[in-house]
C-alpha cells in the first residue's frame, strides 16, 4: 500500500509549563500541509527498510517507520514487511515529517493486516513514538494540548487561502529549542483567538513562543518572516521549533513569480 504522509505547520504555539517528565505542556493548532513524503509498506518474507530522496540524518535503524512497525509487532502477530520511504519533507524543520511517516506507517499496518484499531488506539500508539505523531492519525486541523498528543477538533478552515512555506538551511534541535524558552500561561485562549478573530488580526495576537529565542540565535529566520509580511502575508510565523517559516495569503493576492519560485512549497491548503 502506498500513502503520502503530509507535513504540518503550527498556527500559534504556547509553551505553558515544564513537566516533571522533562516535556512541556503546550497548546497549538496543528494544520496539515499537502507537501508529502511517499511511504510504501507491503507484506514480505523478510523485513527490509529502504529510503530514497532527501538524506535522513542518523541511522536507518532509528527511523520512526521502523519504530512504528516494531511497536505494533509487540502486540500483534503481524508478518514481516518491506518498507520504502521516499523523503521529500525536510527533516528537523519544525514540519513533523518523521512523525507523519510513523503515523502513516501505523495506519497502513492497521489497514493491510486488518488489526481493527480505532482512531484513539492508533493515537495512543502514535504518542509513544513522538509528541507530534498522534496528530497525523487523522487528516484535518486539530488543537494539541498536553505534550501535543491530546487532540481535539477545531472549526477552522484555510481552504480559501494560499500558503508559502520557506525552509532556510538552518537546523534547529527541538529539545534545545524547548530548553531556550521560559514557559508561561498565554494571556488568551488560542482556540478562541483562532475561531473568533479575523486572520488579519492574528499578527498581533497569535504567537509561536519559540520565535523569541530562535530568532535571537538565527536572525535570518526572522528576516524571512518579515519578507513574507512585506509581500502582503495576512499572517506569517515560524512553524514548530523552526526553522521553517510560512506565510498565509489570500488566494487572489498577486505574489511575484520570483518569490513563488523561491518558496520550498507553495499552494492551496486542502482542509
Ligand atoms: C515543536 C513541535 O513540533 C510542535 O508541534 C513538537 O512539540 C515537537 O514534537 P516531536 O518532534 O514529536 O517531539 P518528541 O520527539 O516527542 O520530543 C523531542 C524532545 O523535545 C522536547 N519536547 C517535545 C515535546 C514537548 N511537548 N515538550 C518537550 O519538551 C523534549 O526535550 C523531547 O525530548
Ligand atoms: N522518517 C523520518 N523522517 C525524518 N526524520 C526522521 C525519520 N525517522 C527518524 N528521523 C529522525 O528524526 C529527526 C527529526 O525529524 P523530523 O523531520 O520529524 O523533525 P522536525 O521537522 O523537527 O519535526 P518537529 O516538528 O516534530 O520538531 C531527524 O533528524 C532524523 O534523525
Amino acid at each position: 500500500m502506498i500513502t503520502f504522509p503530509p507535513c504540518k505547520i503550527n498556527l500559534g504555539l504556547n509553551i505553558i509549563s515544564k513537566r516533571s517528565d522533562g516535556y512541556h505542556d503546550i497548546s497549538t493548532c496543528f494544520y496539515p500541509v499537502p507537501w508529502t513524503d511517499i511511504l510504501e509498506v507491503i507484506p514480505s518474507n523478510e523485513f527490509s527498510f529502504s529510503t530514497s530522496g532527501n538524506i535522513i540524518p542518523g541511522d536507518n535503524d532509528d527511523n520512526l517507520c521502523i519504530k512504528a512497525y516494531r511497536l505494533l509487532k509487540k502486540d500483534f502477530s503481524i508478518p514481516e514487511v518491506k518498507i520504502h520511504l521516499h523523503k521529500t519533507i525536510p527533516t528537523g524543520a519544525g514540519l513533523g515529517g518523521g512523525s507523519s511517516d510513523a503515523a502513516y506507517c501505523l495506519r497502513i499496518l492497521n489497514n493491510i493486516f486488518n488489526l481493527n484499531l480505532g482512531q484513539q488506539q492508533l493515537q495512543a500508539y502514535a504518542s509513544q513514538i513522538g509528541s507530534d505523531c498522534a496528530f497525523f492519525i487523522q487528516d484535518k486541523p486539530q488543537l494539541g494540548m498536553g505534550r501535543g498528543e491530546i487532540l481535539s477538533d477545531i472549526e477552522l478552515t484555510l481552504k480559501d487561502k494560499f500558503l508559502i512555506l520557506i525552509k532556510p538551511e538552518i537546523h534547529v534541535s527541538t529539545a534545545e529549542a524547548y530548553a531556550g524558552v521560559s514557559p508561561a500561561k498565554p494571556e488568551q485562549d488560542l482556540e478562541t483567538l483562532l475561531i473568533q478573530t479575523p486572520l488579519q488580526s492574528w499578527k498581533d495576537l497569535i504567537k509561536n513562543d519559540f520565535e523569541v529565542s530562535v530568532f535571537k540565535k538565527y536572525p535570518e529566520i526572522e528576516r524571512i518572516k518579515q519578507a513574507l509580511y512585506n509581500l502582503g502575508a495576512l499572517y506569517a510565523s515560524m512553524s514548530g521549533s523552526g526553522a521553517s517559516v510560512f506565510g498565509i495569503f489570500s488566494k487572489d493576492q498577486s505574489i511575484p513569480e520570483k518569490f513563488k519560485s523561491m518558496a520550498h512549497w507553495s499552494g492551496q491548503l486542502l482542509y
